[in-house]
């Protein structure tokens, strides 16, 4: 059977990192490289982990993983595509998908 791997993910134009960006409230670009940032704040380690958690079950359905660190109640998160050397779609996905994670 012909299985096909899935499209290698493209690297986003700068305008099409800005249109994305002035849509995902909270992330701004990475002032150092080509990926974007978000810290999310919660009241206690209990909200952080747990929000942590359900990110890691879509990250892994999606193949595509989040470089973040937890500090009690807070979680930051830097989204970039490895494999492209940049931001692409894939970063834009998770980027919604933490945004309405963390909204509960
Ligand atoms: C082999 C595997 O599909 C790749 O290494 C995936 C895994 N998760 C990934 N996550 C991120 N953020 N970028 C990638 O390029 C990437 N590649």
């Amino acid at each position: 059977m012909n299985v096909k791997e899935p499209p290698m993910a493209e690297k986003l134009t700068p305008e099409a990192r800005a249109a994305a960006l002035a849509d995902l409230p909270g992330w701004s670009q990475d002032d150092n490289r080509d990926a974007i940032r978000r810290r999310f704040s919660f009241k206690t380690f209990n909200q952080a982990f747990g929000f942590m958690t359900r990110c890691a079950l879509v990250a892994e359905k999606m193949d595509h993983h989040p470089e973040w660190s937890n500090v009690y109640n807070t979680v930051d998160v830097t989204l970039s595509t490895h494999d492209a050397g940049g931001l692409t779609d894939l970063d834009i996905k998770l980027a919604r998908s933490m945004n309405r994670i963390a909204e509960g």
